[in-house]
């Protein structure tokens, strides 16, 4: 497989059908979904001339934690549907590759399994703030204790979205002997249902997690300029422009045309985004617009139920070959010579 798009077709013959569109899926008329990656592909980049380095730096800081690439692992759930060792699988690889992994509250491999596979690697946790306050702090001490250098607490979530390709397909559950196992309390296995994704969850939860923990905190899901003003505010330390690679709310604006507006508003806090990326071009069209680094959802689940371990590597390695070219195509040494002028709009 030469390409991110070359795995997800491996992985669409090797996934059962089912699977495949819960991975693939967005909600209502997929309107969104659609809209990231055709939002990054109409962007034009304006390389410069006569100018670039031997070699190109694409290493970033991301509070306080290195990643040798401005490509994350974005959370997503359920990997041993994709493939037998599920996270444990996707942790090694990404060690491998010296990114961040952000791992998904929905893990069917605990957390404390996860960092145990790949005691060097680098972890991020995601959160849904539950009602239940003390289930989350218990959450919380987890992931700290597995060695979490970040709580990412998804904000776009105040309740599951419509996924009809799930609803046709009857997909509601994990098949018998796969758990949620983050959400697992003693000897009670922890199921999907009991995620609560909870329109009660306000910016009071923030406060009181910020209360809770040391951990920066980053939001994911972030659209709009005033919310990120409100985030600066609130004392969090990062914001990630998400829309849930299109699974949430349908008809929301691809990433890339909102990110500009959140980065002006976010006061220098970094600013990450989602959403439809698949090629290095995309990536470099980001960052030129202000992003720290982006994060990638589905091509790591392709990479997965392509090739487990090995099919993870070969989606972030190529991926990183794609970003060098396109640097060095760019006149550019680093990741931090972009600016906006690389990109047309
Ligand atoms: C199968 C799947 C599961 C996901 N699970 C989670 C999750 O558990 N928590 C979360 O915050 N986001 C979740 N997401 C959203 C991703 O973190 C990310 O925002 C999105 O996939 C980025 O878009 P991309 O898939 O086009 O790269 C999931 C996405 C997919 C595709
Ligand atoms: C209840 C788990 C939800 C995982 C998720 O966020 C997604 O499928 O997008």
């Amino acid at each position: 497989m030469r390409t991110l798009r070359e795995y997800e077709a491996v992985a669409r013959e090797r996934l059962d059908p089912v699977h495949y569109d819960y991975f693939a899926g967005g909600a209502g008329d997929e309107v969104t979904l659609r809209a990231n990656e055709a939002s990054l592909a109409r962007l034009a980049l304006l390389p410069r001339i006569l100018r670039g380095g031997a070699r190109r730096e694409l290493g970033v800081t991301l509070l306080g934690t290195g990643a040798s690439m401005p490509v994350l692992v974005a959370p997503t759930a359920f990997h041993r549907l994709a493939a037998p060792d599920g996270e444990r699988a996707t942790v090694r690889a990404v060690a491998a590759a010296d990114t961040i992994m952000i791992v998904s509250m929905a893990a069917t491999v605990a957390v404390e399994d996860i960092a145990a596979e790949a005691p060097d690697a680098k972890l991020w946790f995601q959160l849904y703030v539950q009602p239940d306050l003390a289930f989350t702090e218990a959450i919380v001490r987890r992931a700290e204790a597995a060695g979490c250098r970040a709580l990412v607490v998804t904000v776009d979530s105040p309740a599951l979205g419509r996924r009809e390709r799930d609803g046709r397909n009857g997909f509601h559950d994990l098949p018998d002997g796969l758990y949620c196992e983050n959400l697992r309390i003693g000897d009670s296995p922890g199921h999907v249902r009991q995620i609560a994704m909870s329109p009660e969850i306000s910016w009071e939860h923030i406060a009181w997690l910020r209360d809770v923990t040391e951990l920066p905190i980053v939001l994911k899901g972030v659209l709009r300029a005033e919310d990120a003003r409100l985030a600066a505010g609130a004392g969090v330390a990062g914001l990630i422009v998400s829309n849930h690679g299109g699974r949430q709310l349908d008809t929301v604006p691809a990433t890339i045309d909102v990110l500009p507006e959140v980065v002006d508003a976010a006061g220098g806090l970094p600013v990450l985004m989602d959403g439809g990326i698949r090629r290095g071009t995309d990536v470099l069209k980001a960052l030129a617009l202000g992003a720290s680094a982006v994060a990638i959802g589905r091509p790591v689940v392709w990479g997965l139920a392509a090739e487990g371990e090995q099919g993870v590597k070969g989606v972030l390695e190529r991926i990183r070959d794609e970003v060098d070219d396109a640097l060095v195509q760019c006149g550019c040494a680093s990741v931090r010579d972009l600016d906006r002028t690389y990109v047309r709009c």
